[in-house]
């Protein structure tokens, strides 16, 4: 068991799902966002659900979602959070928030320090920040695009509530990442795959491995 917090994101079949558990992961994510590789539909989120134990937090990684799409998705089962993903302003977390009773995650587009800075918009509302890469203009993905952004500048960041740390990171530059950073959560979906939307059993462990040994 780590000290510190794993999430396995874009988890999308059983064997994967199970892999990511038994590694020790103590959040497992999915995503919906049709145009992602990763996408689940609420049926097979449901069969997902069903099988992650109650101590393993489950995570819905979704973009600029409405409420339609959220009723239609939250009733698929246990879903202990809500990872937003795209321009997503505090008002709208906070009325999700109010909304479903689950917890909210900003996930913040990270290029420069100015966007760090800019994450204190969310502190009241968010019940964690996730700092992630910024994606190129005109991309179809704000996210799982294996895209790193420069650690250091999280060095001096004072966190005023839970946070985590995404983008880019894969089973060889994790123990790095957080030494750089210092994030008391880390946040992996491309680095643990073969293929996008295709993940690898053995690179999960690999993961959660090289976190445990932090
Ligand atoms: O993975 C996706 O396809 C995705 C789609 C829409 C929003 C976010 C998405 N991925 C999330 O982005 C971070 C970083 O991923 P990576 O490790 O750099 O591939 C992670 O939370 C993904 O689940």
């Amino acid at each position: 068991m780590s000290r510190l917090a794993i999430k396995i994101c874009g988890l999308s079949t059983p064997d994967t799902l199970d892999a990511a558990i038994g590694a020790g992961a103590s959040h497992v994510g999915f995503v919906h966002f049709a145009k992602s590789p990763r996408h689940v539909e609420a049926d097979r989120l449901a069969a997902l659900l069903d099988r992650a134990p109650s101590h393993v937090k489950t995570v819905g990684v979704v973009v600029d979602p409405d409420d339609a799409t959220l009723d239609h998705l939250l009733r698929a089962g246990r879903l202990d959070a809500l990872q937003l993903h795209g321009k997503e302003t505090p008002e709208r977390l906070a009325a999700i928030a109010r909304r479903y009773g689950v917890a909210v995650w900003k996930a913040v587009a990270v290029k420069t320090a100015e966007d760090i800075r800019a994450s204190g918009l969310y502190r009241d509302v968010a019940d964690l920040i996730l700092f992630d890469a910024k994606t190129p203009d005109g991309a179809d993905l704000p996210g799982g695009m294996g895209l790193r952004f420069d650690w250091t500048l999280l060095r001096d960041y004072r966190a005023a509530g839970p946070w985590g740390l995404s983008g880019g990171l894969d089973p060889h530059n994790v123990a790095e990442a957080v030494r750089i950073s210092g994030a008391p959560l880390v946040d992996v979906s491309s680095g643990v795959e073969n293929a996008p939307g295709i993940k690898d059993m053995d690179k999960i462990v690999a993961f959660c491995k090289a976190v445990q040994h932090i």
